[in-house]
């Protein structure tokens, strides 16, 4: 198991990056490797995300030792988001199986977590947001069935997607954390269009079902102070409050949103007309 830490930045400093600095900062790009767990534990309201591809053995992780607790989740809660094969997590002994597009829900004070691939052909990506958690609740599997969906966009607008709430309070309770999948209907490319900032609570992307060869124009930034961030499949992007977050892609995809910070008002926005980006 691995874990890099950012320290997250201040959007006066963002103004004077270059785009190696930028892509430091701010895109996170090594969470899917063979038989590893890999962790960033970013100073943006502590939210850590992770990546794991179980392919050939199981694989492991829950210590806290890198984080000053006895257990990684012994003060947090954690979605973990099954973007490929159909996989097992095992939290404590506790066996769930995730298809395709299942979230687990794990509850703060979990140990031992082992994940695993039914065919090491397809294996499970395991991608995972971890945030502060100020209570204990049940872990819970939302199968993509039971999550729920809003149809947003519309195609004459190339902003066509179905955002689907995993974890969120209409769905399954959690502390702070929420998470969810949004998919672009095919021909349309624009993201969280058009765009908003929540000075209330940050956010992270994790680009996923992209062809090798697509990217995506992820723009980030104040809104009058706009960078962006060219992100290929199975990388995420952090969102601190400040920043808008919405992106163009090349092709077909699909993205993991997680967020937290003071409430769960997912209606807590501040849309930001086209008219005011720079
Ligand atoms: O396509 C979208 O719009 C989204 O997925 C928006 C995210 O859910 C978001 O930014 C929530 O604040
Ligand atoms: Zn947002």
């Amino acid at each position: 198991m691995t874990m890099k830490v950012l320290y997250g930045a201040s959007p006066e400093d963002v103004k004077g990056y270059d785009t190696a600095r930028l892509r430091r900062e701010f895109l996170i790009s090594d969470l899917f490797a063979a038989d590893a767990v890999n962790f960033t534990y970013t100073h943006v309201d502590r939210l850590i995300l992770g990546g794991a591809m179980p392919k050939t053995r199981s694989v492991f992780f829950g210590s806290g030792a890198d984080i000053g607790t006895s257990y990684l989740l012994s003060a947090r809660e954690m979605g973990i988001a099954n973007l490929g094969g159909t996989g097992t997590i095992a939290v404590d002994g506790k066996s769930f199986v995730l298809e395709n597009r299942d979230v687990l829900y794990v509850g703060r004070g979990a140990k031992e977590i082992v994940v695993s691939s039914e065919s090491p052909d397809k294996p499970a990506r395991f991608y995972m947001n971890s945030v502060p958690a100020g209570a204990d609740l049940p872990h819970r599997l939302v199968k993509k069935a039971d999550a729920k969906a809003l149809e947003l966009g519309d195609v004459k607008r190339s902003n066509r997607r179905r955002l689907v709430m995993y974890i969120h309070p209409e769905v399954i309770p959690s502390c702070l954390l929420l998470m969810g999948i949004t998919d672009l209907a095919e021909g349309s490319a624009w993201n969280t269009m058009p765009p908003h900032v929540h000075e209330r609570r940050m956010e992270a992307y994790c680009y996923f079902d992209m062809a090798p060869q697509d990217r995506i124009v992820h723009v980030m930034g104040e809104p009058e102070e706009t960078r962006h961030l060219i992100v290929a499949n199975g990388e995420a992007v952090l969102s601190p409050a400040w920043s808008i977050h919405m992106g163009a892609g090349t092709g077909t995809y699909a993205f993991v949103w997680g967020m937290t910070g003071e409430n769960q008002e997912y209606n807590d926005v501040t849309p930001v007309a086209l008219a005011e980006l720079k």
